[in-house]
């Protein structure tokens, strides 16, 4: 396939290793000075840039008929929007807060987990998230799903980056330099913890995702998810 990177950051450099070491060509590196770029003969884009230029980026290839895949969190209060133009347009697009297969099995325990702990009162549930001292976003996008997941599965009905009450979901973002991801929930009662936790020993299982949810949506039209991705 011939890949368009948008945004040619950590994300980007890891993304270009992994797909051209399964025989893909990279045709396009978009950066931040590059905003005037023309698609061309791309099959698929691949979007791991910033929040701010994530939108125009999606819109710009739903509106050309490239097949989008979408990694750039922190823009989700438009996604609702980007869902209707690619419905409009009869495009491909896909958005995954996290693209590894390891996160992806992760949401479906912690949802698990909520079930089986809505309606214990003796546990309060909190979340921690620790990235990189770079991310722009906090909590970040995959502690949001996680929360998401909770959410639909018991009676909290928020989360918040404070502690706020009963009704929430209380997360903590820690910046520590060089770490790439890790995540943890916690039920915590009076006698002790029940912890499931994520870590991400590099970039490579992001990366490795993003490229298999391409090659999955070279040739199709609609919206997906990565649960459709790894038959979840
Ligand atoms: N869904 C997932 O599995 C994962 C998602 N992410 C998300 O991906 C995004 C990128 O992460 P990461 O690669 O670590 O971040 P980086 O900061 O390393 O890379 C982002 C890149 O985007 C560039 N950029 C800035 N403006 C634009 C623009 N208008 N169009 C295209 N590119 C632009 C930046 O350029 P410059 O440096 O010149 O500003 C930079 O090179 C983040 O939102 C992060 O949260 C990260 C890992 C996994
Ligand atoms: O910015 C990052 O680095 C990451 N961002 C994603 C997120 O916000 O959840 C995924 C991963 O945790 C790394």
């Amino acid at each position: 396939m011939k890949i368009a990177l948008l945004g040619y950051g950590k994300m980007g450099k890891t993304i270009e290793k992994i797909a051209t070491d399964r025989g893909h060509h990279i045709v396009l590196r978009v950066d931040k000075d590059d905003t005037d770029y023309e698609l061309a003969d791309a099959d698929v884009a691949i979007d791991f840039s910033v929040p701010n230029a994530a939108v125009s980026n999606i819109t710009k290839c739903i509106t050309k008929g490239v097949p989008v895949v979408s990694g750039t969190t922190g823009w989700l209060e438009e996604y609702d929007k980007v869902i209707a133009l690619c419905k409009e347009k009869k495009g491909a697009f896909i958005y995954a807060s996290n693209y590894s297969l390891g996160v992806n099995l992760f949401f479906e325990l912690n949802k698990k987990l909520a079930k089986m702990m809505n309606g214990i009162s003796d546990y309060e549930v909190t979340m921690e998230e620790i990235h990189h001292t770079q991310k722009l976003d906090a909590p970040s996008g995959t502690a949001i799903t996680l929360a998401e997941g909770i959410i639909a599965n018991s009676k909290k009905e928020k989360w918040s980056l404070d502690q706020g009450d009963a009704t929430t979901i209380p997360i903590t973002a820690k910046r520590i330099e060089n770490v790439p991801g890790t995540h943890s929930i916690t039920y915590s009662s009076a006698v002790d913890d029940i912890e499931i936790k994520h870590t991400a020993h590099d970039r490579s299982g992001f990366a490795l995702g993003a490229v298999i949810a391409a090659e999955w949506l070279h040739g199709k039209t609609g919206v997906y998810t990565m649960k459709d991705v790894l038959g979840l």
